[in-house]
């Protein structure tokens, strides 16, 4: 048995606790399947809660401990009601991206059989692909810090939107070598800038600094969007998308709408990697129309964790990892084959809880490969 890895776990509010609850619960039972060594965890507190009971979004020694461990998963953090006296949010995540290096935001959209896909077209049935959003920079600069934002009294605010070329060359060949992995599993394997590079010079430099790296990846074929026509493709024909890679906003934005497309957001799974660690995610929020009711589908939070386990796989270069993520995943695959996944969130009879049960009966299903 190798050194046990510890998960900085940060359940954060509202379905963000119930979701990483589903998710430690999955993820353990996949780890014992897979004969891994079970992970440890160090709970965090962290977010609107946290900020409403104590004045600070993160326990005080939090991002420190988040840093220490060997990944991160995070719930969803925020509720509308709890603000700062410039009327945003209280998102110590924007903080623990920027400070960790967060840069590729990975977020897959997939279509699952028997999943309602959003468009009549049988074709949505293929539909499988990732944004990549860069996540430390781009629109959300101002935000990464809570205060960075420029106030000019009551007449006046300012964002900055930054793109630096150190980020955004990671960025793309982050991009490049997704699509050889997906290439390598029988996905096209295409890369598209989504940018707004005619009207913007930030954008005209992220899309140059594609132009430069593409040529790394001579075998890759690539395209370019602008984002507004990327919405409309996105709309009109998902199943052509690949790998597309944008600014942070513009991947915060269709990554919901693409989330969308394939039930909802309770099937979009996200990972936030950098250099040194990684933090993974379901992309939503804390759903507060939903709080309490066992409706949130844990399914992007239980994914993301899969995305954890395979990152943890490659930074332990320990093959048990992946071959637990391998058994979420096929149990994703294979429940919604068999109609065993019904998530209430598109009209099915399955709560938090019911899904979580049956999701680990399909980890322990006979029938599916230990990897
Ligand atoms: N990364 C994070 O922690 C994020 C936090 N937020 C925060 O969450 C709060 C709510 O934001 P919203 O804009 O309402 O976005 P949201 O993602 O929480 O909810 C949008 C819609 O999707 C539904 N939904 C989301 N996740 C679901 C799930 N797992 N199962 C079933 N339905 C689900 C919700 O019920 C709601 O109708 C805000 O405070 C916001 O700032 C929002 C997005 C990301
Ligand atoms: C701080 C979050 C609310 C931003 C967001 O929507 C996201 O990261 O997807
Ligand atoms: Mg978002």
């Amino acid at each position: 048995m190798g050194t046990t890895l510890k998960i900085a776990l940060i359940k954060g509010d509202g379905i963000g606790i119930d979701v990483s609850d589903a998710t430690v619960e999955v993820v353990d039972a996949a780890l014992a399947r897979a004969g891994a060594q079970p992970l440890e965890y160090d709970e965090i507190r962290a977010g609107a809660g946290c900020f409403a009971e104590s004045g600070q979004d993160i326990e005080p020694d939090g991002e420190a401990r988040a840093g220490a461990a060997d990944a991160i998963f995070l719930g969803a953090i925020g509720l509308p009601s709890v603000r700062h006296a410039d009327g945003t949010e209280i998102s110590p995540h924007l903080r623990l991206r920027d400070r960790f290096g967060l840069y590729a935001g990975v977020r897959p959209v997939k279509a699952y059989p028997n999943a309602p896909q959003r468009l009549a077209d049988p074709r949505a049935a293929g539909i499988d692909m990732v944004i990549l959003r860069e996540s430390t920079e781009g629109l959300f600069y101002s935000a990464a810090a809570h205060g960075r934002s420029d106030i000019r009294g009551d007449e006046e605010v300012r964002d900055t939107l930054r793109i630096t070329r150190a980020t955004t060359e990671k960025l793309h060949r982050f991009a490049f070598r997704l699509a050889e992995k997906r290439k390598e599993r029988g996905k096209p394997g295409r890369v598209t800038c989504v940018d707004k590079a005619n009207v913007f010079a930030s954008m005209a430099f992220f899309r140059k600094i594609f132009d430069e790296i593409a040529p790394e990846f001579p075998h890759i074929p690539t395209g370019y969007q602008y984002v507004d026509a990327q919405a409309l493709h996105l709309v009109r024909a998902p199943w052509e998308a690949d790998v597309l890679v944008m600014e942070n906003m513009f991947g915060d934005i269709l990554s919901d709408l693409a989330g969308g497309l394939v039930g909802g957001m309770g099937m979009a799974a996200c990972a936030e990697i950098g250099d040194e660690t990684g933090l993974f995610q379901p992309a939503h929020g804390s759903a507060p129309d939903i709080i309490g009711q066992d409706k949130a589908n844990p399914l992007a939070a239980v994914l993301s964790g899969a995305l954890m386990l395979d990152y943890l796989a490659e930074k332990s270069n320990d093959a048990s990892y992946a071959r637990a993520a391998t058994l979420i995943e096929g149990a994703v695959d294979a429940g919604f084959a068999a109609n065993r996944l019904r998530p209430m969130e598109f009209g099915g009879d399955m709560g938090t809880r019911a899904m979580t049960d049956a999701l680990l009966e399909c980890v322990a299903a006979k029938d599916l490969a230990a990897g």
